[in-house]
């Protein structure tokens, strides 16, 4: 379970970013981030993954206090989630099998990234991995060769295939058609529920949230003021966004 408690952000000489942020976060579950532009979205997600400096606040995921055990408590978070950016960064001139193999940056050691050798019986599972996102057909394309919609979810797919149990998405299907976005969501869902895999993704456009999250969190101007399950925004709920 992932714990939040009283997460703070302060930009030093600049705004409060995040105000006393708080939930718990079941393993398997959707989450879906909304708000408006400037109201913290990605800061919050950021602080998730540690790319980011929390100001005060507490951090426990699975009983595991990341914030007081330092350098090992990063560790631990680069190890478990991973952080999908709207345009993920794949290696151009490898084929999405590659890309998925080698892994992403923090995931995998250098010299691994740098000479694309993979031991035999990871192809399995990697293999497995595409299949599971619907690009089994795809596997041999060059990274460059792939739609947008196609390359987050090799994306997927090589976060999961490094041993990630949560996935933190800063808005995964911005630029994409409603059809390939429709795609990645929907291969997100299956991984919730099939894998138990944990997402929060920052979905603000559409009602994309709504329709494949089970769980809506909205902020404004730093700070929690939506927090629902299973259901629909209400039209007052969504002024508050
Ligand atoms: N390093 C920083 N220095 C100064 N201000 C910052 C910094 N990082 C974030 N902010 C400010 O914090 C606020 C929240 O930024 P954030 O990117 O988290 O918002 P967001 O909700 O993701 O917005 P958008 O939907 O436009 O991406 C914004 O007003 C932003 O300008």
């Amino acid at each position: 379970m992932i714990r939040v408690s009283q997460l703070t952000k302060q930009i030093p000489g600049g705004p409060k970013v995040l105000k006393g942020i708080s939930f718990d976060i079941e393993p398997g579950e959707f989450v879906a981030i909304k708000g408006a532009s400037g109201s913290g979205k990605s800061t919050l997600l950021r602080c998730l993954a540690m790319r980011e400096s929390w100001t005060s606040g507490t951090y426990h995921v699975n009983g595991v206090d990341i914030l007081g055990k330092g350098i090992l408590g990063k560790i631990k978070i680069r190890r478990e989630m991973a952080y999908l950016e709207a345009k993920p960064v794949l290696i151009k001139n490898r084929s999405a099998l590659k890309n998925v193999l080698i892994g992403a940056v923090g995931q995998t050691p250098a010299w691994r990234r740098l000479t694309g050798m993979v031991r035999n019986d990871d192809y399995m599972g990697a293999m497995d991995m595409i299949e599971k996102v619907g690009l089994l057909e795809k596997a041999h394309q060059k990274g460059d060769k792939l739609s947008g919609g196609e390359q987050q979810r090799v994306a997927i797919a090589r976060a999961l295939v490094h041993g990630a149990t949560t996935l933190l998405a800063d808005e995964p299907v911005a630029g994409l058609d409603p059809h390939a976005a429709e795609q990645v969501l929907a291969d997100l869902k299956r991984m919730c529920k099939i894998q138990g895999v944990t997402v929060i993704a920052v979905m603000h456009q559409g009602d994309w949230a709504e329709r494949f999250a089970d769980r809506i969190i909205g902020l404004n101007n730093g700070e929690l003021v939506i927090d629902i399950k299973g259901r629909r925004l209400t039209e007052r709920e969504k002024m508050l966004l």
